[in-house]
């Protein structure tokens, strides 16, 4: 595929952002792209949103997977660029336009071109919420075509164009999301004695939420809990008789998101005798740590090594990312994949550079050539 082919569907794909099991568009467009490619060695079958596309290999003796996830996030963009969202309020602010273009590029070459083993190409929905790995790893459709060894990359604005970044074990975070409702008694603003605020409830809550981390998690552990959305309350005279948080726990090890929560709980038992209210937690989606296997990241350095692309040794991240679940079943890796953006993920003015498509064809293509012959 030509570099301009690439480009034309990065924006294309840019244009659509959908939010997880809701990638009816995006689904409709791959499959589009994927039926004008060469048809004699492929096999495709949808699940939900995502797709399955096996590459039937020359003289097959396993079945290599390559991940790639669809979906975009609720995120207002702000890069005007003359390709921005056409989705009010959505975004690929987390690069799954790149991850889906290099994708189809690859599957592009291999169609042409396949290697001796087959490879399989799964477009997976809702990376960022509520999960899509877990239901399509255990999906009939996913077993069918099941891989023996499974990988998978990640934009990353903060490497230069041309340098994929990994490490053996941990790479991403445990996560879990976590909303929490608080329902108190409303009232008139100037008379705060007769009713219980949850504004100053659940922003008090907030701050303490920071002192689990800072006094009662192990230091030698790692763990964040970030609150990115709260709402509260109707009308600035009004004292709020609701409020919510909306937020995300990431910890470095899989049992300290159990402690982290059993935290939160005891502090929401205390709040709600304190501030006179009623406290609904709901952990939402929880994905598995990215944990990669050290024979995979070595045989995957020794690919890049001596090629014209860049090797970084990557520390472990509090990004979570649902791939973390067919990792556990499937052996493989996870890389992150320099974009250069002076904004970086999840942000509404991440603009990660063009030239990284290719690179990226490139790297998935030569893995795949490598990785047959192991
Ligand atoms: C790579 C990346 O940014 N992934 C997301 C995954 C989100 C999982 C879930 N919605 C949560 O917030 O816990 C991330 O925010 O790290």
């Amino acid at each position: 595929m030509e570099n301009n082919q690439l480009l034309q569907i990065r924006q294309a794909l840019h244009q659509i952002p959908e939010l997880g099991f809701q990638e009816f568009k995006t689904q409709a467009y791959l499959l589009d792209k994927i039926k004008n490619f060469k048809q004699t060695h492929l096999t495709l079958t949808t699940w939900k949103t995502g797709i399955l596309v096996k590459v039937h290999g020359t003289n097959p003796a396993k079945v290599i997977g390559f991940r790639t996830d669809i979906d975009g996030l609720p995120i207002v963009e702000d890069t005007n660029l003359p390709f921005s969202s056409d989705h009010e309020g959505r975004m690929h602010a987390c690069g799954h336009d790149f991850h889906m273009t290099i994708s189809l590029g690859a599957l592009q070459r291999l169609a042409e071109q396949p290697i001796t083993d087959d490879v399989v190409f799964i477009f997976q929905p809702a990376e960022e919420g509520p999960g899509g790995a877990l239901p399509m790893l255990e999906s009939k459709e996913f077993q069918a075509f099941k891989p023996d060894v499974i990988f998978a990359l990640h934009v990353a604005p903060e490497l230069p164009v041309g340098t994929v970044a990994t490490k053996p074990g941990l790479l991403f975070a445990n996560t879990s999301e976590l909303f929490i409702d608080f329902v108190g008694k409303g009232g008139h603003a100037a008379y705060p004695h007769l009713a219980n605020d949850m504004v100053v409830a659940a922003s008090t809550f907030v701050t303490q939420l920071q002192h689990i981390i800072a006094r009662q998690m192990d230091p030698m552990s790692s763990g964040v809990v970030t609150i990115g959305k709260i709402t509260g309350g109707t009308v600035q005279n009004v004292i709020a008789e609701k409020a919510r948080l909306e937020g995300t726990i990431r910890t470095g090890e899989p049992g300290a998101i159990d402690e982290i929560k059993h935290s939160i709980e005891t502090l929401a038992k205390g709040f709600e005798k304190s501030h006179h209210c009623q406290i609904t937690i709901d952990y939402g989606s929880n994905y598995y740590q990215v944990f990669n296997h050290e024979d995979f990241v070595d045989k995957f350095r020794e690919i890049i090594t001596g090629t014209e692309h860049i090797w970084k040794e990557a520390a472990p991240a509090m990004t979570g990312e649902d791939f973390g679940y067919f990792l556990r079943d499937i052996p493989g890796f996870m890389f992150w994949l320099g974009v250069e953006s002076d904004y970086g993920l999840h942000h509404s003015k991440l603009n990660p550079k063009e030239d990284a498509l290719l690179k990226g064809v490139d790297i998935v293509e030569l893995t795949l050539r490598k990785l047959t012959e192991v």
